[in-house]
């Protein structure tokens, strides 16, 4: 679905990719972990069309679709819920659902879907965004991005700042969507909530590609964990 090779990107003269490479599945749900600072969402970004890559190529569904515009790699099926969550705070939560709404790839999303599997949304679909918990609106953010019937979610820090309870909330969709067939990329920390639901990680350090396993192999690898996670 997703493959990244040997990219390199960063911010004007300071370089954050060496040669970073990434595969996803379509069906998996594959997680990019990493220590504050090792280009998890330089990366993102670079996918996502936001950052021009100085080299390699960016692969979506088999198309080569390095340097595109971000509304043509957002077309072409990747649906990000970014770091922050920054769902719009004027509009209602059916409003902002309803923005980014499209069925051009599937019909499989809809309001009631959404709303059924975050029923708090239902219940605060007239409320604006704004007045909403950060656990709500993180929630908000989960939904919109499923609303544009995306073929992959990027998910970057999105238990982020949250109250456990909340946490497992999404935890518990993120198990769901994977039930469903969803592709999935997840940047975040949790690794215990993680391996209740990623295929594999990918380890990034220093703006490559350094460590990939399942979530039982890292476990079983302490010294990896120690060396890239300082875990
Ligand atoms: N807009 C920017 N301009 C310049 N440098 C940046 C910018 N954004 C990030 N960086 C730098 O790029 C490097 C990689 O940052 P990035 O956000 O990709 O890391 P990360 O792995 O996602 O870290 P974190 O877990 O802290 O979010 C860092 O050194 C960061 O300071």
């Amino acid at each position: 679905m997703l493959r990244i090779e040997n990219l390199h990107a960063g911010y004007g003269p300071s370089r954050v990719l060496f040669g970073m490479d990434l595969c996803v599945e379509a069906g998996s749900v594959v997680s990019l972990i990493g220590r504050n600072g090792m280009g998890k969402t330089t990366t993102v970004m670079t996918i996502m069309g936001l950052i021009r890559p100085t080299q390699g190529r960016v692969y979506i569904g088999g198309a080569d679709m390095t340097g595109r515009a971000p509304h043509r790699i957002a077309q072409a099926g990747m649906g990000l819920v970014p770091e922050g969550r920054r769902v719009f705070p004027s509009l209602s939560v059916r409003e902002n659902l309803l923005a980014t709404a499209s069925a051009k790839r599937s019909h499989k999303w809809t309001l009631d879907k959404v709303y059924d599997l975050f029923p708090r949304l239902r219940e605060r679909e007239r409320q604006s965004a704004r007045t909403l918990s950060g656990g709500e609106q993180q929630m908000l953010a989960l939904g919109r991005a499923l609303m544009t019937n995306p073929a992959m979610l990027i998910l970057d820090e999105a238990s982020e700042g949250l109250a456990p309870v909340i946490r497992t909330a999404i935890w518990d969709c993120l198990v769901r969507l994977k039930a469903e067939g969803e592709t999935i990329l997840v940047i975040d920390k949790n690794l215990k909530e993680m391996a209740r639901v990623v295929d594999r990680h990918l380890v990034i350090e220093k703006g490559r590609l350094v460590w990939t396993g399942s979530p039982a192999q890292l476990a079983a690898a302490p010294e990896i964990s120690h060396r890239y996670l300082g875990v």
